[in-house]
């Protein structure tokens, strides 16, 4: 029997600081016993984590001996190893950014096997982890200190690219890594080709764009997303200053809102911007929740579900399950058209029923026939209020019925199991679980979490909404009388809380 100390494992997860003692038993030595140690005191253990490879053992044991930069060195190589093997798995090409050809992981409806979306993460969390090792150099270090003043530079360079028309050109070009020379755009575009230059420059340090050859410029692959019709575009162009004078701007300038005379306009533009980064995620959504699970003679009640763009989604997924998409009012009418569009003969059949229902009010489906759903709608909420609306439902659930609440749950990779998930236990299947958070990696995965904290900021800007942490969520579930039975984390920014009546054992 080996013991192993691993100081500060649980860092992670814990505030407090904890010394964990593994006990690896040769007679099972895929198995470690954690113990748990506080003020140099044995507790009871904490929990056994079970082991496939030795990759574990080694991200277990790593905070002891190996430097900061060696895990992360380490780490990094790993989840690239395992990007490259998944990618040889799917018979995907290898990755560029240098190429005008957009690889197959940029299509929205792309859904990367559990390990490839995992070692995705990872690799984000350890290059950004790494690049801020090296601040030390004094002009390296400036370099990226004054990059967080800079980074309102990249996204005004950004809309000049988008608003003068650059980048739909460069990318309609015959052959796009040719690439153009600043004095063809200058002339084209009326611009002056100095200043373009720079902007240029300016945006290739952040790799939007190639200089090939002296003032000859090429879009690189993540700026493909930013032409004309692509999701990415929908986001840039949402306007994301918050200065009234810069969004002032885009109502007199922007092509479709200078005419605008309506204020519900920025709301739909918000909406088209949201929609975009949902495409990129309902794949995930999808696959890794068990929604076959759910009995298919229940009817879901897609609760505040706006243009019903999920319940259509899932109907594919639950073909013999009923949905009903209940909204405001005014709402009700889109959702319908949405149906109608998306699946002919679904309303005439009964199969989709759109009806406008207050939340707020008693729920008119009622017992062990339904189970309800709401996405994106409890963080809009103050506490009391989702309490409210969460009481209604507590009220029509019966015994079998469910409560999913898909939200981006904060500080969370959110795991419903007590393995200890590594790369290589995500090798060969599509169950995805959430990789444990390995020693020197930031909780929520540092850079890769960007777009869950980012989105957290611009609705808590936009509407006062709130994003949550499990245990707010679990409190405010519990005090409406529902129980939390499961979380699933998804390959998306979005997680499964699963909830049921709370007298039902
Ligand atoms: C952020 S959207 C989410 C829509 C949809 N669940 C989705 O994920 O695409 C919030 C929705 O809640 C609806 N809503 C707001 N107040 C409501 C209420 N009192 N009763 C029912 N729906 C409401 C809004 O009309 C809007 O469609």
């Amino acid at each position: 029997m080996m013991k192993v100390y691993v100081p500060n494992f649980h860092r992670a997860q814990e505030s407090s600081c904890h010394l964990i003692a593994m006990l690896f038993s040769p007679s099972r030595p895929k198995v470690f016993h954690v113990y748990e140690f506080r003020k140099f005191s044995p507790t009871a253990v904490s929990s056994t984590f079970t082991v496939y490879q030795p990759e574990a053992f080694e991200q277990l044991v790593m905070g002891t001996g190996r430097s900061e930069l060696d895990t992360l060195q380490v780490l990094m190589n790993t989840s690239i190893d395992a990007i490259r093997q998944e990618l040889a798995a799917g018979g995907l090409p290898s990755l560029s950014s240098r190429t005008a050809e957009r690889h197959p992981m940029d299509d929205p409806s792309f859904l990367p096997s559990p390990r490839l979306f995992e070692a995705r993460r990872l690799a984000i969390a350890c290059i950004v982890g790494i690049q801020s090792f090296f601040a030390y150099d004094p002009f390296i270090k400036l370099c990226f200190v004054v990059e967080q003043s800079f980074a309102p530079y990249h996204t005004a360079s950004i809309d000049v690219l988008l608003t003068t028309g650059l980048i739909d050109y460069m990318g309609s070009l015959p052959n796009v890594s040719a690439g153009v020379h600043a004095d063809e755009l200058g002339e084209r575009f009326d611009l002056d080709p100095r200043k373009l230059t720079t902007i240029l420059r300016f945006l290739s340090t952040n790799g939007w764009v190639s200089e090939t050859t002296e003032s000859v410029f090429v879009l690189n692959r993540p700026a493909l997303e930013l032409v004309e019709g692509r999701d990415g575009r929908a986001c840039a162009e949402f306007p994301r200053e918050a200065q009234v004078s810069a969004v002032l701007q885009d109502w007199i300038t922007h092509k479709d809102w200078r005419h605008s005379q309506s204020a519900s306009e920025t709301a739909k533009q918000f909406a088209v911007a949201v929609q975009a980064i949902g495409n990129c995620y309902s794949p995930g959504v999808l696959a890794d929740y068990p929604w076959r699970s759910l009995p298919p003679t229940q009817t879901l009640v897609d609760c505040g579900g706006g243009q019903g763009a999920f319940s259509i989604a899932l109907s594919k997924v639950c073909p013999s399950n009923k949905f009903i998409i209940q909204d405001l009012e005014g709402v009700v009418s889109r959702a319908e058209a949405n149906v109608k569009a998306h699946i002919p003969g679904a309303l005439e059949s009964g199969r989709i029923t759109v009806e406008a229902h207050d939340f707020f009010t008693p729920m008119p489906h009622h017992g062990d026939g339904y189970s309800f759903i709401f996405r994106h709608i409890l963080h809009d909420w103050p506490g009391d209020r989702v309490i409210e609306i969460l009481t209604q439902i507590a009220k029509a659930v019966g015994p079998k019925s469910k409560v999913l609440i898909l939200e981006n749950i904060t500080r969370s990779p959110a795991s419903n199991t007590n393995e200890y998930i590594t790369l290589d236990d995500l090798s060969d299947t599509n169950e995805y679980k959430a990789l444990s958070v390995p020693y020197h990696i930031p909780w929520d995965f540092g850079a890769s979490g960007q777009t869950q904290q980012g989105l957290a900021l611009a609705i808590m800007g936009i509407l006062n909404s709130q994003e949550r942490t499990l245990t707010q969520w679990t409190k405010l579930i519990e005090a409406a009388n529902l129980r939390v039975t499961g979380v699933f984390p998804l390959r998306a920014t979005l997680s499964v809380i699963e909830c049921c009546a709370a007298e039902r054992e």
